[in-house]
């Protein structure tokens, strides 16, 4: 077996076609949605991250605002900043590019955000509300990498119903949330969290119907450990140094010999990243969209 692929990148266009035509819904009606970054110092990576949020924007018609901040800036300098964003009404929805540097208390920069204008869907009110199972219909941002995943599936067509789920890593921003998502009525899938004191990780893994690998460890889900025609999906991002060249690679969570027992497999890059790009898009356009209404 030759697993297809869970083609991101493709989809992510799709996504991001159809935004352009509710973003030009919105601006006929008076509002322009404005999506901000904070970037805080210049780590090369972030900087890229940033850049390419912006190009996304400038893709669907969204407006940008930038605040590029020193890498020695102050908290109570950020907090500035971050209450600038939430008072400035042309800014819709904003981000804060993580991770920020040391001294910096993240959890308090991210509690400051306005839950309105949370485009990361990070924010605890938000987290809170997802676990909760009170935004339904999407009433505030949700986390944009675990919608991206669902979203993967759900446009290749794979039922998410009564599947199996094994997730591998506990984060925030994935683990934790893709859960609370997975197990609503409407996806109605079982969801396994697993971690680094999970007992048995490839006895689970060999079970589920669908893998979810956001652990950060290259190549930890190999053939050996997948399923015959499981779906697998790869979140991970780790660096590897390349055999051949030496040289600092990213990597992914799953091995390329799982393509050989799996129905699906998301590639990495092209997978997974260019989704949670274009579910950040989305999370500006619904919650101006919301504002509308
Ligand atoms: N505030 C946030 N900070 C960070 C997030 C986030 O979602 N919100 N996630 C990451 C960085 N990130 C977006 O900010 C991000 C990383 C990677 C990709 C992506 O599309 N990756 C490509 C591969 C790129 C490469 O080759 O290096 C892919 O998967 O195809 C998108 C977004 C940390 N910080």
């Amino acid at each position: 077996m030759t697993a297809k692929i869970l083609d991101g990148k493709a989809t992510a266009a799709e996504i991001k076609a159809e935004l352009k035509e509710r973003v030009s819904v919105l601006r006929e009606r008076g509002v322009v949605p404005g999506l901000g970054t904070i970037l805080v110092g210049d780590d090369p990576g972030s900087q890229w991250y940033v850049a390419g949020k912006h190009r996304d924007c400038a893709e669907v018609g969204i407006a940008s605002i930038r605040r590029d901040l020193p890498a020695d800036i102050s908290q109570a300098e950020l907090e500035a900043v971050v209450e600038e964003l939430n008072d400035d009404p042309d800014c819709t929805g904003f981000i804060v590019q993580l991770p920020l540097p040391p001294h910096i208390d993240t959890d308090a920069i991210l509690e400051l955000v306005d839950p309105a204008k949370d485009a990361d869907g990070l924010h605890p009110t938000n987290l809170g509300r997802l676990v909760l199972n009170v935004n339904r219909p999407i009433t505030t941002p949700l986390p944009c990498t675990p919608r991206g995943v669902i979203d993967l599936m759900l446009r290749h067509g794979i039922d998410l119903k009564g599947k199996d789920v094994v997730v591998v890593g506990r984060g925030v921003t994935v683990g934790r949330a893709i859960g609370s998502l997975l197990t609503r009525r409407e996806f109605n899938a079982t969801v396994t969290l697993t971690h680094t004191g999970t007992v048995d990780l490839d006895g689970h893994l060999r079970r589920a119907d669908i893998i979810v690998a956001a652990a950060g460890v290259a190549g930890l889900v190999t053939a050996d450990n997948v399923k015959p025609g499981a779906v697998v999906l790869d979140v991970g991002v780790s660096r590897v140094e390349d055999p051949v060249t030496g040289k600092s690679v990213v990597a992914g969570d799953v091995a390329a010999d799982v393509a050989e027992v799996a129905s699906w497999v998301s590639p990495n890059p092209g997978g997974v990243g260019p989704m949670t790009r274009a579910l950040l898009l989305q999370n500006v356009v619904e919650s101006a969209e919301r504002a509308l209404a």
